[in-house]
């Protein structure tokens, strides 16, 4: 029971409430969102730090006629719970409950889709033309975080801004964090314009004051403008964001409501020009062991509110520890070995090796396309970089592995983490197109380990590898088998076990379902034969010509979607080859995967171990009697 809370079903209930009560709602929000995360897992520390900037935009604009985009969304609990959401809001990320991000089809308050950082003021820029063109009266505003605002296309949105010459409001939620500590220029700029404090305030009381006098007071703020000019430059050093052209507010505190509300009215009423609010805010705020470890209460599961402590039932290693661990004992053998990270040290699992090789390890801020290519001028120089990325972003710089790693053949380890299904973060981070979106460039080499062990022997095997090569693996633990792997040759599958009935052909993470598939057909007397594909690329064309030979009904299993994935391009080589085979490709099939459990999700996709199974049941009949 709330009291305040329970009455808001609307951002206008918002709008009713007095500083006081705004103050304890604030409290309530802070309590639901520890509440619901603590049970359902999510983005905890952003969403604690954006309470009362999310308030004060809401009690501002009027949102959806206004249009509040947020960058990532990762940090839009807020909004939901105050947006008609607050009793969904216990289902977030759940399987057919509500998204951890914004969705337009689950509010007309939810603007534009998000997941990936650093697309909102493009996004918004786009809205405030079509906007004027239409000649409609509104406003759009973007809320990006001080990470995001690093990346390449944030930066090319700001480039634009001024060209454009419409107006959107820019709130720069600045909390000196990305998920990490932010790194950068822009970030170390943003340190120097939290210290100009005094004199920021200064010019927006000044400007506003002598703005009021009639006639005289624009001449007057003309004459100070100039002077200002001079002080500005003085106090700090280039006001890069009204260079761009934007009107610079701030910096304001993000806790104080009432500030920002002032300060957001007024950026409202410049209706020609782009606003940007520089709000300072704490990651975590309100809940003292997220705003002392605010990485760690990122992005956290279940944990215990009273401590903190993970309630996730972890028995062994993630494929990330295992990677960083396994990169630990290459660097120390190869000195030309360098890691290389978009603002993801510790979901890579690279934070040890950042640590131990300080000078060999390179977190170069939220911008997987400048990784790509600086991964590539590191090659073209000497070194061995092992660019450790999420599936999903990877995506950002697909023409940089085409264009700058694969064409010129250089030898750049990608360590494709959170390959396949990811869970509760849903469509915006399933990593199911990386096979697709790989396989066709030239000169690529792409494993896909079945375990934590084949992890380690895939990379170490990789450093020989005189051209690109990914390796991709999926989110959590890594399993290990009781049995040895067979020592892994270049674009040799391995065949883990021999049946008469029929053939199937697995990569990564699938081995496990498939093992477990096999063993329920046993019972139904149906033996498989089961292979590891391990390369993707290059395919094992000699396996899959005695595979053929064999007759029998095949299936490929693949944690990645149907077109252009594993199956795909082995009916691509039996085609070639006109070799007529009897190919089943389970794959996903929707093109887009909602969030919910991995169990959940493969259901949804029809790829748990029970669907698979009904089909290849359907698909082959055998005598009672006969045997293995
Ligand atoms: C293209 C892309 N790369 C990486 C990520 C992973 N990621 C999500 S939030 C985040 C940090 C964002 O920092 P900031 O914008 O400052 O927001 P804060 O969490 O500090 O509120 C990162 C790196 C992403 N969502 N998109
Ligand atoms: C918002 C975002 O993109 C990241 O915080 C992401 O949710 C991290 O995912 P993991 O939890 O798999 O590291
Ligand atoms: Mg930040």
């Amino acid at each position: 029971m709330y009291k305040h809370l329970d009455k808001i079903n609307s951002p206008e209930d918002v709008k009713k409430l007095n500083y006081k009560e705004l103050d304890e709602l604030c409290t309530e929000i802070r309590n639901y969102i520890i509440e619901v995360v603590s049970k359902n897992g999510g983005h905890l520390a952003s969403n604690l730090g954006v309470i009362e900037l999310t308030l004060a935009l809401h009690r501002v604009f009027d949102s959806p006629k206004d249009k509040i985009i947020w960058d990532v969304g990762h940090q839009c609990y807020v909004h939901k719970i105050i947006t008609g959401r607050r009793e969904s809001f216990k289902t977030l990320r759940s399987f057919g409950g509500i998204s951890g991000f914004p969705k337009t089809s689950e509010s007309p308050h939810d603007i534009f889709n998000t997941g990936h950082s650093s697309t909102s003021i493009s996004a918004a820029l786009g809205m405030a033309k079509a906007r004027d063109l239409k000649g409609e009266d509104y406003s759009i505003v973007a809320v990006i975080g001080d990470g995001s605002l690093g990346g390449g296309m944030a930066l090319e949105a700001l480039n634009n801004v001024s060209h454009l010459n419409t107006n959107i409001i820019l709130i720069l939620n600045d909390n000196e964090m990305s998920i990490s500590k932010n790194v950068g220029g822009l970030s170390t700029y943003l340190g120097r314009l939290r210290t100009g404090k005094i004199y920021f305030k200064f010019k927006n009381e000044l400007e506003f004051i002598l703005n009021k006098i009639p006639i005289i007071g624009k001449n007057l703020y003309k004459i100070a403008a100039k002077c200002r000019d001079w002080f500005k430059y003085l106090v700090v050093k280039g006001i890069m964001f009204e260079e761009l052209g934007f009107k610079y507010l701030g910096p304001i505190d993000g806790h104080d409501i009432k500030t920002m509300e002032k300060i957001i009215s007024r950026a409202k009423n410049y209706k020609k020009h782009p606003v940007l609010i520089h709000v300072i805010t704490k990651k975590g705020n309100g809940y003292k062991i997220a705003e002392d470890k605010p990485e760690k209460y990122h992005g956290v599961g279940p944990f215990l509110v009273e401590t903190g402590e993970s309630l996730s039932k972890n028995n062994g290693k993630s494929y990330s520890s295992v990677f960083g661990d396994k990169l630990i004992k290459l660097a120390q053998e190869d000195k030309r070995i360098v890691a290389i990270t978009a603002a993801m040290p510790e979901g890579t699992g690279l934070s040890k090796f950042a640590e131990k090789f300080k000078d060999r390890f390179f977190d170069v801020g939220i911008a997987e396309q400048h990784a790509v290519t600086f991964s590539a001028g590191l090659a073209k120089n000497g070194f061995k970089p092992i660019f450790a990325v999420y599936s999903t972003f990877l995506q950002r710089a697909y023409d940089q592995v085409l264009h700058d790693i694969c064409l010129q053949n250089l030898p750049v380890i990608f360590a494709i983490d959170r390959a396949g299904l990811v869970g509760q973060d849903g469509e915006t981070h399933q990593g199911v197109y990386d096979i697709s979106y790989l396989r066709s460039m030239p000169n690529i080499t792409i494993m896909s380990p079945k375990s934590g062990s084949e992890l380690e022997k895939m990379l170490e095997f990789a450093l020989h590898i005189e051209g690109p090569v990914a390796i991709r693996y999926p989110r959590g633990e890594a399993p290990y088998y009781d049995f040895q792997d067979s020592p892994i040759e270049y674009g040799k599958g391995e065949v883990l076990f021999n049946g008469k009935h029929g053939i199937m052909i697995a990569e990564g993470t699938m081995i496990g379902s498939a093992i477990e598939i096999c063993e329920i057909l046993k019972k139904a007397n149906i033996y498989m034969t089961l292979v590891n594909i391990r390369f993707i690329k290059p395919i094992d064309k000699n396996l899959l010509d005695e595979l053929a030979s064999k007759s029998l009904p095949m299936y490929t299993l693949e944690d990645n979607v149907y077109e252009g994935g594993l199956g795909s391009s082995i009916l691509e080589y039996y085609s070639k080859n006109n070799k007529k085979v009897d190919l089943k490709i389970f794959a996903h099939e929707n093109g887009i995967i909602t969030h919910g459990s991995i169990s959940e999700l493969l259901k949804l996709e029809r790829l748990d171990t029970e669907s698979i199974c009904n089909i290849i049941l359907s698909d082959i009949k055998v005598d009672k009697n006969d045997s293995k």
